[in-house]
């Protein structure tokens, strides 16, 4: 782990205005510091030798303790204002870029790994901000400062701390390594709790229903386990190396006073220049061991911060930025040869596909399960990247076009509808915000979902409505926009032969180019043609 990532400071402004902040607070730190040694040893070597009264040094002893109170206020508030910029900088990021990058790279694990790093995961980064950073600051300028000014009154014992210094971070650097495997391995196993709890009281109907429910239980364990036995690994080793830390500091402290005690008592040594140095001993020691302490607070902070540049650093696809994409309600679209692979996978999802799509016809996309019809849908939207073929539409390359604009010809009803919390109506306005209720009632009866009301509720993930309802609501919200091609995966699931004909129907008299997945007769039977995934030939009905 770096002690500080580059990236961090390059990404995120606030990390870089709170840094020179905390460097200018650590050199006045160090400045006090300093002051604050040199009255105290001078007041008790006034004391003791010239029975002076302390009141002169009081005042100004006073004042440092008060100057310090205050740069630590002054850290502490431009920590948590920075930690909160940072915080909220990346979130941004990595939510804008994962957008980017579409559902199909959402899909899985990912999904719920993403919320647990955008949430609890970036939180860890306050200690990394209120506490870590400031301390590698203090531990870059306080020492070298401190040692300075030791070395104009003893340079032996200066000498003695430059050397026995470096091996609090060298120790540092060795535990670091260890640490930083045991902070990844707890974080991933806090997205595999995450995930596999999501996943668990998602399926918990069906878990019901199947008696497996109980059997969860031993799963959930054995995840819990797997992230409490990594947490105390973090644990014990944050303890062992606070123990061996303070240890070397308090060792090399000790070997400082025993030669000043030694020289104070040949005579070599002033009382006031041994006091001081004495007092000053400890303060060079103190920052390096606060940064070790910190160090194992920040460690969850900063795992989540690579994971953040892990996703940052995904090469989105290569697209063009022409905004003059060909419309689509005149214009046909072609698939030539369109071969995807998903990494990880050996076999294509979908080999060697070709497709026509002319303006106005409505094309049922059929095959059997896996055969990569989605897939293909996909290919359309710029989701996902062929390896080979290409989209092409009025004689160029779709992704020449910018993606958002490509987007504007599409509009897309997914296998998982994906409504809101809200209203019906709220998520047919979805597709167009400033639609009339008569428009939205128009969506809705086109969509074959004419009995629902505008202002029935729609729960998360649009429960409270029926999986066929859903679909259709998600299909309406797709009639509403402007689009000139729906682009639809099974979108009248749970209507009967009839409504999915009037449906199928009335999506043709709205003039848009309609590519549907199909898998039932009767939608395949009200589709002009029947383009099937998996052979490839065309099949004209
Ligand atoms: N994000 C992904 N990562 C890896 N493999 C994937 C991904 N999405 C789909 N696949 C795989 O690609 C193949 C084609 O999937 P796709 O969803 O396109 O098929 P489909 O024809 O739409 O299936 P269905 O009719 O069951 O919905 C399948 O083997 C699937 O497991």
């Amino acid at each position: 782990m770096k002690p500080l990532d580059p990236r961090l400071l390059r990404r995120a402004r606030g990390a870089r205005v709170f840094l020179a902040a905390s460097v200018l607070i650590g050199v006045a730190s160090g400045v006090l510091i300093i002051v604050q040694a040199v009255l105290l040893a001078r007041g008790i070597a006034g004391v003791v030798l010239h029975g002076s009264p302390v009141t002169a040094v009081a005042w100004g002893l006073g004042a440092v303790v008060a100057g310090r109170a205050l740069l630590v206020w002054a850290q502490e508030v431009v920590a948590q204002r920075a930690a909160a910029a940072v915080k909220s900088t990346l979130r941004k990021q990595v939510l804008q870029h994962s957008l980017k990058l579409g559902p199909v790279w959402l899909s899985g694990e990912r999904s719920s790994a993403l919320t647990t790093l955008l949430t609890k995961g970036l939180d860890d980064l306050d200690p990394y901000f209120a506490r870590y950073l400031p301390q590698l600051v203090l531990a870059s300028t306080v020492p070298a400062g401190v040692i300075g000014w030791m070395a104009t009154g003893d340079l032996i014992a200066a000498g003695t701390v430059l050397i026995t210094l470096p091996l609090i971070p060298i120790f540092m650097a060795l535990i670091g390594w260890a640490t930083q495997a045991r902070s990844r391995r707890r974080q991933h196993a806090l997205a595999v709790l995450a995930h596999h709890f999501a996943d668990v009281v998602g399926g918990l109907t069906t878990l019901k229903l199947f008696g497996r429910a109980k059997a969860q239980v031993t799963a959930v364990r054995r995840v819990t386990d797997e992230h409490r036995k990594a947490s105390m690994g973090s644990l014990r080793l944050a303890f062992l190396s606070s123990f061996a830390l303070e240890l070397l500091a308090s060792i090399s402290v000790a070997l400082v006073a025993v030669g000043v005690g030694l020289r104070l008592v040949d005579g070599k040594l002033g009382l006031e220049t041994a006091l001081m140095v004495l007092i000053l001993a400890p303060e060079a020691y103190l920052p390096l061991r606060q940064v070790g302490l910190q160090f194992h607070a920040s460690a969850d902070g900063v795992a989540a911060s690579e994971e953040v540049f892990r996703v940052l650093e995904t090469p989105l696809p290569q697209r063009g930025d022409r905004t003059d994409v060909p419309d689509l309600r005149t214009i046909p679209l072609y698939l030539y040869d369109v071969t995807v692979t998903y990494p990880g996978r050996e076999e294509a999802a979908l080999d060697g596909f070709d497709l026509e799509l002319h303006p106005g016809e409505v094309v049922a996309l059929t095959g059997a399960s896996g055969a990569g019809k989605s897939t293909a849908l996909a290919v359309l939207l710029g989701f996902v990247e062929p390896q080979r073929g290409v989209v092409v539409v009025g004689g160029s390359a779709a992704d020449e076009f910018d993606p958002v604009v490509w987007r504007r010809q599409f509009a897309w009803v997914p296998q998982r509808p994906g409504l809101r919390l809200g209203t019906v109506a709220d998520n047919v306005r979805l597709g167009k915000p400033d639609a009339s209720d008569d428009e939205v009632r128009m969506a809705l009866l086109t969509a074959g979902a004419g009995e629902l009301e505008l202002d029935k509720a729609v729960g998360e993930q649009g429960q409270l409505l029926s999986g066929g309802q859903q679909r259709r609501v998600a299909l309406a919200r797709a009639v509403i926009t402007d689009a000139p091609v729906l682009l639809l995966d099974e979108p009248t699931a749970g209507l009967d032969a009839d409504a999915e004909a009037a449906v199928v129907a009335g999506l043709r008299a709205s003039g848009r180019t309609v590519l549907m997945v199909a898998h039932r007769p009767a939608l395949i039977a009200a589709a002009d043609r029947t383009v099937t995934v998996g052979t490839r030939e065309l099949v004209k009905v």
